[in-house]
């Protein structure tokens, strides 16, 4: 499958800090997770293929077209959404006009066909009936549904979306999932988040994380496997375990290399994550 966006060799630099490192990548239809500790560089990474802000060194294309020339990067532009992690809505703006304000950027010139458009993402995000109330009257969850249905003006076949499901709680942020899965349907998205559930519930794909550069690439039942035989219970914490804390039954759950003939646990994802970062930490410490 010709991949949407193809990544090599990408590095960005702030002073000292190294935020992206040689980061190489292909992303094809559907919801490919990104995940890794603060400061992992996955804004950056958001940042870069959203054509926000330049890498140092590296190249990418969007749907075939190179953000390199500004026509190119005019072309990657008009393909993608991106919804940045603190979305910029002026408070005293509808919903329908801040997304008009959006599409309008967009390039949609046409009033009729705008209005048209913008009605259609907000009924897509359920938001159709308060469309005329103003932004600061929503709940935090409409909000992040304001910030989506902008992100989908023009029917982008590339969506960015910046840790969308941070704060909202489990019932809105599980009408949010509803949403990104509907928008990953035919459609490539990458999605930052800090939760393992929506990497597990949604994505076909993972990329994990750390020091700039990616850790893991490849699928959740794959990270999840990298877990398998170093989850253990003991009626103690055990002193080697990585990781570990008494669990609601009075067991102690251990993450780790465990003992010989340890009671090994089913791994989750999470701990196939934890236990990549941790591998991640003892190679930039080799
Ligand atoms: N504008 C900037 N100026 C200087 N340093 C920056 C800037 N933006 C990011 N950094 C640094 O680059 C590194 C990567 O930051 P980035 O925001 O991409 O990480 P992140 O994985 O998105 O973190 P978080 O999960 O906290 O949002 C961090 O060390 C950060 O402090």
């Amino acid at each position: 499958m010709t991949p949407t966006v193809s990544a090599s060799g990408l590095g960005l630099r702030y002073g000292g800090t190294r935020a992206l490192d040689d980061v190489s990548l292909r992303l094809t239809p559907g919801v490919t997770g990104l995940i890794g500790p603060n400061g992992a560089g996955k804004t950056t990474l958001l940042r870069v293929l959203a054509t926000a802000v330049p890498a140092d060194t590296g190249a990418f294309t969007v749907l075939g077209h190179d953000p390199a020339t500004s026509a190119g990067r005019q072309d990657v532009r008009r393909r993608l959404g991106y919804l940045p992690q603190t979305p910029g809505f002026h408070p005293d703006f509808t919903s329908f006009e801040f997304v008009d304000y959006v599409a309008i950027l967009k390039e949609l010139t046409d009033r009729g066909a705008r209005h048209r458009e913008v009605r259609r993402v907000l009924e897509e995000v359920d938001l159709g009936d308060v469309r005329g109330k103003r932004i600061k009257k929503l709940s935090g969850g409409m909000r992040q549904r304001v910030a989506l249905a902008a992100a989908l003006v023009g029917d982008p076949g590339f969506l960015v979306l910046d840790e969308p499901t941070v704060g909202l709680d489990p019932e809105q942020r599980m009408r949010f999932r509803e949403l990104i899965a509907q928008a990953g349907e035919g459609r490539t998205v990458l999605l930052s988040t800090h939760q393992t559930e929506d990497v597990a519930m949604l994505c076909h794909r993972v990329l994990v994380m750390a020091g700039g550069r990616i850790r893991f690439d490849g699928t959740p039942a794959e990270l999840t496997e990298r877990a398998a035989g170093r989850v253990w219970s003991s009626a103690e914490r055990d002193p080697g375990a990585k990781a570990g804390w008494r669990t609601g039954t009075g067991t102690f759950r251990n993450v780790g290399t465990p003992p010989a003939g340890a009671d090994l646990l089913e791994p989750t994802l999470e701990d196939g994550y934890l236990l990549t970062l941790d591998d991640a930490g003892a190679e930039v410490a080799a």
